[in-house]
């Protein structure tokens, strides 16, 4: 495969200090010849005038560092260019890029080239995308942890294992009598089984680092004028739901994302639940309700300074959190439809703090944070399910033949999962999602 050399901004592209331009392929070494008349010494930060290899003028002085293949970012010749962060420098160094024959990087495509090149797998490769978007120190951890290769080594690890068992199995067919199961093929089997249930049971984490990649739902519900309104706000830090003393205020969804214990979470305020002739507001319930149901966390607002509404009451069970709004106006009953109620009142900093104290340790729980490398993707999901219902096929295989096809399915699936098959497919769903200059 012959690949071209490719140049993009790694940084970003306002007004800044220092920009970082990164050049990669077989031509960059020459093209830093051309530019800076020689090359440094690999991995030593020197300072350079950079010229223009047209009109000779000088373009920059920029600290350059020669990354000589195979160690380097993508395994090929890789160039970094620290310009000053003028837009200037940086498209007069970009033209100069192009008339030495590079082209502008594709999103992804320095990280695509990492992959191809062997310097990570693909859920490696993922992992530094979620890396780039992370926003909470919890996502960045999830994300450097596999990055740094730990879904790798699992997923690694299964597919190693899997290709002992096919080589076995063809083993067993080999030197079988007459057909007569042996014990090799019986040790296939139970190894088949064994890995399809510690597949199993890394499929069973109820989407825990799924969760953490995209973020948790919750969802505010409750009658007009509970305060679903002021706690949202409240809890958010800013105005972003209209409040006022008329119920029914609240018709769209109103959203904004929290950093809860580090995990990131969408919070929707939503309408207050009651029957109504408008036909707005009936359809702001119709909303209220339909995101109640889908979201991860119900939070149940009823104030205080009124009976708890039939309708909220019907929404109640033992996975949503429950508040007694309105504090400062009467304290909270003891409980609302057999459960305990936070405690809260938005109109203080301190009327919140249970509610934010009862919110972090909820959301700790249900993005069940751990230290184990989870699947974080649904491509993950999907192609681990496969790999196991194909390794319970291996088990239940009338043939041998047929025990061999399902494990080679099986492993085909794992492969698609790290990148070592059918790779073409998949390519384009990881890379997408890139930045360019990564
Ligand atoms: N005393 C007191 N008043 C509150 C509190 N929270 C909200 N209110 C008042 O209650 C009224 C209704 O508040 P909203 O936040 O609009 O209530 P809502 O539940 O969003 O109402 P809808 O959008 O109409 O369903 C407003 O006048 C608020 O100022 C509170 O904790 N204590
Ligand atoms: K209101
Ligand atoms: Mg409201």
């Amino acid at each position: 495969m012959a690949f071209e050399t490719i140049f993009a901004l790694a940084s970003g592209t306002g007004r800044a200090a220092v920009s970082l331009m990164r050049l990669s392929g077989p031509d960059s070494g020459a093209i830093l010849d051309r530019l800076a008349q020689g090359r440094p010494k690999p991995r030593m930060a020197t300072l350079r005038r950079l010229h223009d290899p047209v009109q000779g003028d000088v373009l920059d002085e920029a600290l350059v560092l020669w990354f000589p293949g195979p160690r380097s970012y993508t395994g090929e010749d890789v160039v970094e260019l620290h310009l000053h962060g003028g837009r200037a420098v940086r498209e007069g160094v970009a033209s100069a890029l192009l008339a030495l024959g590079a082209r502008p990087a594709e999103p992804g495509e320095f990280t695509r080239r990492a992959f191809l090149h062997g310097r990570l797998d693909l859920t490696a490769a993922e992992g530094i995308a979620d890396l780039i978007d992370a926003e909470t120190m919890i996502q960045r951890r999830q994300a450097l942890r596999q990055a740094g290769g730990a879904l790798a080594a699992r997923y690694g690890g299964w597919a190693e294992r899997l290709t002992r068992l096919l080589a076995h199995q063809e083993a067993a067919i080999e030197f079988s009598e007459d057909g007569i199961p042996n014990k090799l093929e019986q040790e296939v089997r139970d190894g088949a089984a064994g890995l399809a249930a510690e597949i199993n049971g890394h499929l069973a984490d109820g989407g825990r680092s799924e969760r953490l990649r995209e973020g948790l739902w919750a969802a505010i519900v409750g009658a007009p004028n509970a305060g679903k309104s002021s706690l949202l706000n409240a809890l958010a830090g800013r105005e972003a739901a209209i409040v006022s003393a008329r119920a029914g205020t609240t018709r769209d969804i109103v959203e904004v994302r929290l950093d809860l214990a580090g995990v990131p979470v969408w919070l929707a305020d939503t309408a207050g639940l009651r029957d109504t002739p408008d036909e707005v507001e009936a359809e702001g319930v119709r909303r209220a309700r339909r995101r109640a149901d889908e979201a991860d966390l119900v939070i149940a607002v009823f104030a205080t300074d009124q009976p708890p509404d039939a309708a909220t009451l019907a929404l109640l069970n033992p996975q949503i959190l429950v508040v007694a709004n309105k504090t400062d106006l009467q304290p909270a009953p003891a409980t609302i439809g057999g459960m305990k109620p936070v405690p809260a009142s938005a109109l203080t900093p301190q009327g919140l703090q249970p509610l934010s104290a009862a919110l972090e340790a909820l959301v700790a729980q249900r993005a069940g944070l751990s230290d184990e490398a989870g699947l974080t993707r649904p491509r993950h999901r999907a192609a681990l399910t496969e790999a196991s219902a194909w390794l319970n096929e291996a088990y239940d295989a009338a043939l041998p033949e047929l025990t061999s096809e399902s494990l080679r399915a099986a492993l085909r699936a794992l492969g698609r999962l790290t990148g070592r098959v059918g790779v073409e497919q998949v390519l384009d769903v990881v890379f997408g999602d890139f930045c360019i200059g990564k």
